[in-house]
């Protein structure tokens, strides 16, 4: 049964809120009652369509990387929140959403259960709001299992179908930067931030900067999203309330009481032939700049850490991580949790690490909001899922765009960010070339040749995909 009245059921001193909805549209209509107790069932099922195709055109919902991920159709819960204390807040609505909910769940591995979708704004004061997003179905991999987990109320926990729909055509966007934040301003900006940094107010700023471009009629954006996961398998491929990338930074993931995370911060071009991508990879690995430009964001990480995790380990020295569009310096993290901390409390404790802000963190704040004349939104933010017993995988959202809709829900524009970290020996044109860089993925994604024929072909419904199934 589909609630004809989704409305406002609670609102904290801060702004955020906890709606209820199962359409894409919210409204504010105020209501006083609590959300009802979630009923949850998983479900193993033989085999999977893809997951892309499952999911809204519009507004598609999925945290994939390689053949592993979770996609969600319909919504059975949405929660905002803003402010300073917006993940603390998501940290604690969801602890008691996940504590009243029926779960049923014969697979129980992470994404299965009852999961919640969710990506957070960058800063404390953006205009964005930060969602978590219960999904009416789940349909997931991991490991060679396949499953799907139906959520609702205990009335219409299997009343939703997921029809995969064939993806739309490709589109081709021109992206532009506003004139206002051309590539000269943002040249100028990192210049402002190096004379900061020699004046001694900040060590480290993360400066972005963005395109933007109108879709056309009609879009599919999961064409973004499934592009970007066949050009860039090895990130975290996300589609999430309209912010769609391709992430190769983990921000924290916990599971069974181990948390994990990638830091990365130093870039490089790719070469132009095996010889010179082996040079631009040893110079990287050797560049005075860039190794102290990871070692900012890697302390930032150690030092949020401490407190809820021991046995804390990472090599001494970075590695070269090879993307297509670009080389990074990485560091892989690994700690044991102590108390109890949940995936979300851990993003809270973690954003913004030096690989997205600065160092020190307010001063590095400062200066975003001084030098870049835009709102970040969620852009360098939380993105990921969490589980009803606090475990989840997120990443820091990089290499993505946010959608714009219109009143009727078509998505209407689209706007992709991309930062680069200043620190004393930046060089403003090699800050903007990097930039350029890693908008790469966002760029040709949207630069796409319109095929011959519309549409690609998709195997057949799946018998899972009805309730007649009895699942
Ligand atoms: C801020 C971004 O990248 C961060 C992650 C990896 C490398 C970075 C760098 O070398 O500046 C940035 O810290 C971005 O992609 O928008």
């Amino acid at each position: 049964m589909h609630d004809e009245h989704p409305g406002r059921v609670d609102a904290t001193p801060s702004g955020s809120r906890i709606l209820r909805r199962y359409d894409v549209e919210v409204t504010d209509q105020k209501s006083d009652a609590h959300p009802a107790p979630l009923t949850v069932k998983t479900t193993r099922i033989d085999d999977i369509t893809p997951l892309l195709t499952l999911v809204d055109p519009r507004r598609p919902l999925a945290f994939v990387r390689r053949n592993d991920g979770i996609a969600g159709v319909g919504t059975a819960l949405r929660l905002e929140f803003s402010g300073p204390r917006r993940m603390q807040e998501a940290a604690q609505a969801w602890r008691e959403i996940a504590a009243a909910a029926e779960i049923d769940d014969e697979v129980g591995l992470g994404g299965s259960g009852l999961v919640a979708f969710g990506s957070f704004a960058f800063d404390d004061f953006s205009g964005d709001v930060s969602v978590l997003l219960v999904p009416r179905i789940v349909l997931g991999h991991r490991d060679g299992v396949h499953w799907i987990t139906r959520i609702g109320s205990a009335s219409d926990v299997a009343s939703e179908n997921a029809d995969p729909a064939t993806l739309g055509a490709e589109f081709s966007v021109a992206l532009r930067a506003p004139e206002s934040f051309g590539p000269t301003e943002y040249a100028a900006a990192v210049t402002a931030a190096t004379e900061s940094i020699g004046r001694g107010e900040v060590s480290k700023v993360v400066l972005a900067r963005y395109l933007e471009g109108a879709l056309p009629a009609g879009a599919d954006v999961r064409v973004l999203a499934a592009d970007l996961a066949t050009a860039y398998p090895d990130t975290y491929t996300f589609a999430i309330d309209g912010l769609i990338g391709s992430s190769p930074e983990t921000l924290v993931c916990s599971e069974g009481g181990e948390v994990t995370a990638r830091v990365l911060a130093g870039s490089a071009a790719r070469g132009t032939d095996a010889r010179s991508d082996a040079q631009a990879a040893t110079d990287l690995a050797t560049s005075p700049k860039d190794l102290d430009e990871h070692a900012f964001a890697l302390q930032s990480l150690l030092q949020s850490l401490a407190p809820h995790a021991t046995d804390i380990v990472t090599a001494e020295t970075p590695f070269t991580l090879r993307l297509p569009n670009v080389w990074h310096l990485a560091s892989d993290v690994r700690g044991r949790l102590t108390g109890g901390a949940s995936s979300l409390d851990l993003i809270g404790a973690l954003h913004p690490t030096a690989a997205v802000a600065g160092t020190p963190t307010p001063a590095a704040l400062e200066a975003i909001r001084r030098l870049e004349p835009f709102d970040r939104g969620r852009y360098a933010g939380p993105v990921g899922w969490v589980g009803a017993d606090g475990d989840g995988e997120w990443a820091i959202a990089l290499r993505c765009a946010q959608v714009t809709y219109s009143a009727s829900g078509d998505p209407v524009s689209i706007r992709a960010f991309a930062g680069a970290g200043i620190v004393a020996e930046s060089d403003p044109a090699r800050e903007v070339a990097e930039t350029t860089m890693k908008l790469k993925p966002v760029v040709d994604a949207l630069s796409r040749a319109v095929p011959e024929e519309p549409g690609r072909p998709l195997p057949a419904r799946p018998a899972w995909a009805s309730p007649a199934a009895g699942l």
